[in-house]
């Protein structure tokens, strides 16, 4: 019987679903795995550093016209395909390209439930940025094995994944004001950012973050064969029941990448971009409430959806 699907569905859920604390987070666990994944699937090749930066293919120029880069001419092409099928209609997905490069809509639009405001909120510069200067360098070899379609194609998966996780703080703002918006309203209205990181800010959810996502990390970017193929060596007869029982010995198992630094890629980078998109989402909050809704946060009386 096929898994009942926990799939995040911003068409079908109600807002009290979709803004449940819970299932946003079981969101951001299942984007771990999508992240680490397409890290190990970009990891296979080498860093191709001409990819990311204008002028090194003139091919793009003389036929395509496009002065800017290689995985940005790559991103606008398939982000344009995306377009066409409404994928940046929906308030999770945010695009790379500038939106007026991008085509309309083949489909009709979507009618999903009023979750956010109306933010213009897009940190997908920045996340190019990290990416091309500190992710790549960090998970690859720094040479060029002339693969930039392969390299290009992972990078656009990889980016597309990191944009959404960290766009997804927004969900988690949301849901936090709607939880206590009296605690948010002082902070705001001094636009104190600081006071505001402490109040979204959990360590002890980002704490089993970081050692979960270690050990995501070690195991999906274990070598398995080896791993099993070992204990074969060893007399023990490599059985689906062996591999199950006995995790893969962890001396001198391969690995496809190094979990350390997987987690400072999180640690150092992912977390930090997160928590500064709420910090954005949150700082702008008050602008959209109406006069009784924040009337009602006044007198303690909490949030209260409008039509
Ligand atoms: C996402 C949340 O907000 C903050 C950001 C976190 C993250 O980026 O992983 C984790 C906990 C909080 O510090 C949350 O509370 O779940």
């Amino acid at each position: 019987m096929a898994p009942s699907s926990n799939v995040f569905n911003l068409a079908t859920s109600s807002a009290s679903q979709i803004l449940s604390l819970e299932s946003i987070r079981s969101v951001l666990q299942r984007l771990e795995d999508t992240i680490v994944f397409q890290l190990i699937e970009r990891a296979q090749f080498a860093r191709n550093a001409p990819m990311y930066y204008p002028g090194a293919f003139p091919e793009l120029i003389e036929k395509e016209g496009w002065h800017a880069s290689w995985v940005e001419w790559f991103l606008k092409e398939t982000e344009g395909a995306h377009a066409k099928c409404r994928r940046w209609d929906a308030p999770d997905e945010y695009p790379f390209t500038k939106p007026d490069l991008l085509p309309k809509a083949i489909l009709p639009p979507i009618k999903y439930p009023k979750l956010l405001y109306d933010h213009g909120i897009n940190v997908n510069t920045d996340i190019y940025t990290h990416y091309r200067d500190v992710i790549v360098p960090t998970i690859t070899s720094d040479d060029d094995d002339g693969q930039y379609g392969s390299s290009a194609v992972r990078d656009v998966e990889t980016l597309a994944a990191l944009s959404r996780r960290i766009h997804f703080g927004m969900f988690v703002s949301e849901s936090k004001f709607r939880s206590d918006p009296q605690a948010f309203i002082e902070p705001i209205r001094k636009e104190d950012r600081e006071k505001l990181e402490a109040l979204i800010t959990k360590p002890a959810v980002e704490q089993a973050l970081l050692v979960r996502l270690r050990e995501k990390a070690r195991v999906y970017g274990q070598d398995l064969d080896k791993a099993v193929g070992s204990l074969a060596t060893q007399g023990q007869g490599a059985t689906a029941g062996t591999a199950a029982a006995r995790p893969a010995s962890s001396s001198g198992e391969k690995h496809k990448i190094d979990a350390d630094d997987v987690v400072h890629i999180y640690q150092d980078f992912v977390i930090p971009m997160t928590k500064r998109v709420e910090v954005d989402y949150l700082i702008k909050r008050l602008d959209h409430l109406s006069p009784s809704q924040l009337a009602k946060i006044e007198a303690g009386e909490g949030y209260a959806e409008e039509a």
